[in-house]
This record gives C-alpha cells, structure tokens and sequence, in this order.
C-alpha cells in the first residue's frame, strides 16, 4: 500500500518545518502544493483573507467544518487569544489522523479540538461535548453540498448570536450555489464577497462572510 497525498504532505511537513513554528508549517505545505501536489487546503492567498477576518473576529470560540489535513486550523489557532478554542470536525479518519500530526507538530493542539465524525450528527452535540455556548467564528470547507444545511443547524442548534460570523471557503469553485444564495437574501444574515483564486491556481474563487444578525 503506497502513501496516501495526506500522508506525503505530512512528511514534507516533518522534513520542511521547524516544530513548534506554525508560520513554517504553513510555508511548507504552500511550497508543497506548489511544487510537488496540488492538495485542497484553503492555500497562501484566500489564507491571508482568513487571517484578516480572524484578527478582526478575535474568536474566543470558533468551529472549523473539514479539517482536512490541518492546514486552515494551524492558520486559525496561530492567531487565536489565549484560553480561545478552536473546533474542528472531520469525517474522514484518514485525514483526521494526518490533521492530527500537523497540528500537534505545529504545537497547536492545546487550542485545538478535533472531532472525528459526521458535522450533521456532531453540531447538535457541542455545547454537551464542549460546553459551547455560541461559536464567535464558523470557518466553512467541508463537503460543498453540506454548507447550507450545517449553517442552518447551527442556528437552530442556538450556536450563533448576534455577530457570529460565518466564512465559507470555495464558494464559486467548486461552488456553493444554494448556501450563497441563502446567506445573501436572508435578513437574519449580513453577507459581502472576498474575490480571489483557487488556491495554488489562476481560477477564480472566493470567501463569503455572513455576519448573523440574530
Ligand atoms: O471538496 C472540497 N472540500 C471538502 C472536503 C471534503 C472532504 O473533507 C471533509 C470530508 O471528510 C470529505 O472527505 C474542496 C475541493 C476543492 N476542489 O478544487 O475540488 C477545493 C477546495 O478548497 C475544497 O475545500
Ligand atoms: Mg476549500
């Protein structure tokens, strides 16, 4: 059984970063996909604008919907104010597992919760599981088809307050038409556009930040 691409990632990780430095973590899976495999994560350019909307959220709690192999969490939980916690669902174990080893590699896992399992059967359980009150922050990059129904559970799960805020990756590649069409014609939501590219190529994509008005 060869390696899988999680599974080399990882290694380019261990051999291109120094641990404890999420910044080179990050780097090394950039310069990875770059020049070695495309891989999904959210990448350097649509990464920056997910910086920005983190340092102006400054989440004491915030939710990642797929985790894949850690990329989006490591630049998430870098920023994140001491005590904060980040939350991360991922359904596929093997992605868990190598996420798993990135994060801790980072030296992140301390902020870092990472939940194996379906999000539609997980959300309904985190303030039991983690005594979460609302979620400061959604970062939105798991299956594209899921967004919509996981935006509205949490909010029938009474996750978001007024001021949450939801940024969901990948919006017009692969695409998310159904949930880019709720977030901007409903009331209870505030949503704007952040234009960019598919990470590591020239086509276009976005982030769409929805602010939830209660
Ligand atoms: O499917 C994408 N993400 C959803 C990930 C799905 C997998 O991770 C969560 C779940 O375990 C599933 O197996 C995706 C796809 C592309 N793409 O260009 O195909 C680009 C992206 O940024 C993406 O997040
Ligand atoms: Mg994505």
């Amino acid at each position: 059984m060869g390696s899988t691409r999680p599974q080399r990632l990882l290694r380019a990780v261990q051999k291109n970063s120094t641990r404890g430095d999420p910044q080179s973590v990050i780097s090394a899976i950039d310069h990875f996909c770059r020049h070695k495999e495309w891989a999904m994560n959210v990448g350097d350019e649509k990464g920056s604008i997910l910086d920005g909307v983190v340092s102006e959220v400054n989440p004491s709690t915030a939710l990642e919907l797929g985790t894949y192999c850690g990329y989006s969490t490591v630049r998430i939980a870098r920023l994140l104010p001491p005590g904060s916690q980040l939350i991360t669902l991922e359904f596929n174990p093997a992605y868990a597992a190598v996420a798993k080893q990135v994060i801790a590699w980072a030296g992140l896992q301390d902020k870092v919760q990472l939940v194996e399992g379906p999000s539609g059967d997980l959300i309904p359980q985190m303030k039991e599981l983690f005594g979460v009150k609302s979620f400061d922050l959604v970062f939105i990059d798991h299956w594209k088809d899921r967004y919509l129904a996981d935006a509205q559970l949490l909010e029938e799960c009474g996750l978001l307050r007024k001021g949450s805020v939801l940024l969901a990756d990948n919006v017009i590649c692969p695409g998310t038409p159904e949930y880019l069409e709720y977030v901007r014609n409903s009331p209870r939501y505030e949503s704007r556009y952040f234009k960019s590219h598919l990470e590591y190529t020239q086509a276009e994509d976005g982030l769409e930040k929805s602010v939830f008005l209660g």
